[in-house]
């Protein structure tokens, strides 16, 4: 088989060298595409690669019918619908450590170009004036620089800036004592960061909770004649409140990269002679690019030829040496959750997953993602998959425990799954056997063992003897070869099952006339 990948931003022809190279994937490069030549190009591609330029937007997403997987090749994903993607089942990745060396080298070349006013000197020259007094600066050394956001690049810019002889105070939400002393910074709330500072830098993401974080209310507190940085996204501050404070004469300059929208040609900021500005290039450096396109490529790859992800950024990662261990399982978690939808006609309102054995100890929710895929599949079909199970789950109303217990029975490893609706709860069990692949060990009450796979017939009849004659017999006059045969039972005489895995799927007429026979309550076709 063989998956279309768009390219919609340029990326590094030298770093997209993996999607070359693989032999089930056919790359096309389009830029410059309106979001309307977007929404229909995008109809025929498995993989959307991009950069912060295209908007991938619900329209898109919702468009891209054979849509897998977006590769954003750099950090922020803010040009991404990520719930739609979610919904969608499209699994979104990034390439989370390509960009953070340039992206900090381009900060401290703003906070540097900025302090010592370069750019309007540099303009001045240009245009053939030689004034050497309105143009001078300030020393960054012994000076407070305020960092917001001490993620990968923030943290790069801190010890880049302690190279300058700079104090360093910041703010962020996980950011330990430890940490905190372990890179050599002052810890302090949002507000003490820019009371405190000279300079004040932001690395933080565009979310809901940071859009406009540095608003009117964060410039009355700050020092006067502060200076701000921003090569995070346009948003964070807010550009309207930083026009007045720089009006105001309460910000003597900034320094900024992104703007709220790009490009930037018209932003009334750009007016201002205590504004610099470049053009969204933090992180445009051959290292950087070659460093991104590599990354989402290789995922690209990765999800094509059926590994788990590097670097997904709307389902959580997990590590190798832990996919190793659960990997195993998911087969069996998705059979599991198969054989349950047919178990009940009614709503389902939980789902309870109980892990046991190996599995106490090990990172289990991607096994149970498997679960709810096999579970929900029958409603979904192809639709369900890894990324959006949980979520449309949730959707439904569907609460998912998971438990883990140390010490199963019989098995080394069990995974139990018990469905509850408004008047009962059903339960199956599988365990992995060493050597044997997996087997289902229990469905309801009774204790069986079957290879969950193929055709099945599972009948509920009285533990009467000839009824299961009655059965093979019926079966053999349609010319249906019963493969496998387990009998469970509660006690002698009384309620019992038949799992009959057969060659053929059977049809309901067929079904009808084994539940015709006598002794026969319920029957039902399985397919696993
Ligand atoms: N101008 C450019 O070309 C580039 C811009 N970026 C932007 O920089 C951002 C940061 O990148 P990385 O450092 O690689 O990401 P990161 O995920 O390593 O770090 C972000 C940090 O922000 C913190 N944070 C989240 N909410 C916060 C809040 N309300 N207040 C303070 N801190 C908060 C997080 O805890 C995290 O430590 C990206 O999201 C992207 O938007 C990234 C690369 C290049
Ligand atoms: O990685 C990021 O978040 C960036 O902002 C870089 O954006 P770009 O890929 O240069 O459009």
């Amino acid at each position: 088989m063989t998956y279309r990948v768009l390219i919609s931003d340029p990326l590094s022809e030298d770093g997209i060298y993996p999607l070359r190279e693989a032999d089930n994937l056919e790359v096309d490069i389009i830029t410059d595409l309106t979001p309307e030549e977007l929404v229909k190009t995008i109809v025929d591609y498995d993989a959307l690669l991009v950069r912060s330029q295209t908007k991938v937007t619900e329209e898109v997403i919702a468009a891209g019918k054979k849509l897998k997987i977006i590769g954003r090749a750099g950090v922020g994903v803010d040009n991404i619908d990520l719930k739609a993607a979610t919904e969608h089942g499209v699994i979104v990745v990034n390439a989370p450590d390509g960009n953070t060396n340039s992206a900090a080298e381009h900060t401290i070349a703003m906070l540097t170009a900025l302090a010592r006013k370069i750019p309007q000197a540099y303009y001045a020259l240009k245009n053939k004036k030689w004034d050497r007094k309105t143009y001078v600066g300030v020393e960054l050394k012994g000076k407070t620089l305020g960092v917001i956001g001490l993620g990968r690049i923030g943290r790069e810019v801190a010890l880049r800036a302690k190279g300058q002889r700079m104090n360093v105070i910041a703010y962020d939400p996980f950011l330990t004592d430890e940490k905190a002393e372990h890179i050599g910074v002052t810890k302090g709330t949002v507000e003490e960061v820019v009371q405190a500072a000279d300079f004040i830098t932001i690395h933080t993401p565009l979310l809901k909770e940071t859009k406009n974080l540095i608003n009117q209310k964060m410039f009355d507190k700050m020092k006067p004649g502060v200076q701000l940085i921003n090569v995070a996204r346009g948003g964070i501050i807010n550009e309207d409140d930083l026009y007045d404070a720089i009006v105001a004469g309460k910000v003597a300059g900034a320094a900024l990269d992104v703007f709220e929208v790009e490009p930037a040609v018209d932003n009334k900021l750009l007016e201002l002679p205590e504004v610099i500005a470049t053009p969204h290039l933090g992180a445009s450096t051959v290292e950087a690019q070659e460093s991104v396109a590599i990354d989402v490529s290789h995922d690209v790859v990765r999800l094509f030829n059926g590994q788990p992800v590097k670097n997904p950024v709307n389902m959580p990662a997990v590590p190798k040496d832990i996919m190793k261990k659960i990997e195993p399982y998911f087969y069996l978690a998705e059979k599991l959750g198969r054989f349950l939808t047919n178990l009940t006609d009614e709503v389902i309102k939980e789902i309870k997953i109980s892990y046991s054995g190996e599995l106490h100890n090990v990172e289990v929710a991607p096994i149970t993602r498997n679960t709810v895929k096999g579970l929900l599949k029958p409603h979904y079909g192809e639709r369900i998959n890894d990324v959006n199970a949980a979520y449309l789950a949730e959707q439904q109303g569907i609460v998912i425990n998971e438990h883990k217990t140390s010490h199963p029975k019989d098995f080394t490893n069990l995974i139990k799954v018990e469905i509850k609706t408004d008047t009962e709860t059903k339960a199956i069990a599988g365990t992995l056997l060493k050597g044997f692949g997996p087997r289902i060990v229990q469905v309801e009450e009774y204790r069986v063992d079957l290879v969950p796979e193929g055709h099945l017939i599972y009948i509920h009849h009285k533990d009467q003897p000839g009824a299961i004659g009655r059965v093979g017999t019926e079966l053999a006059k349609k010319g249906i070869n019963i493969a496998t045969m387990q009998v469970g039972r509660k006690d002698i005489g009384g309620a019992a099952i038949m799992l009959l895995s057969v060659d053929e799927e059977v049809t309901d007429e067929e079904l009808q006339v084994l539940l015709d026979l006598k002794d026969i309550y319920k029957v039902s076709a399985v397919e696993l």
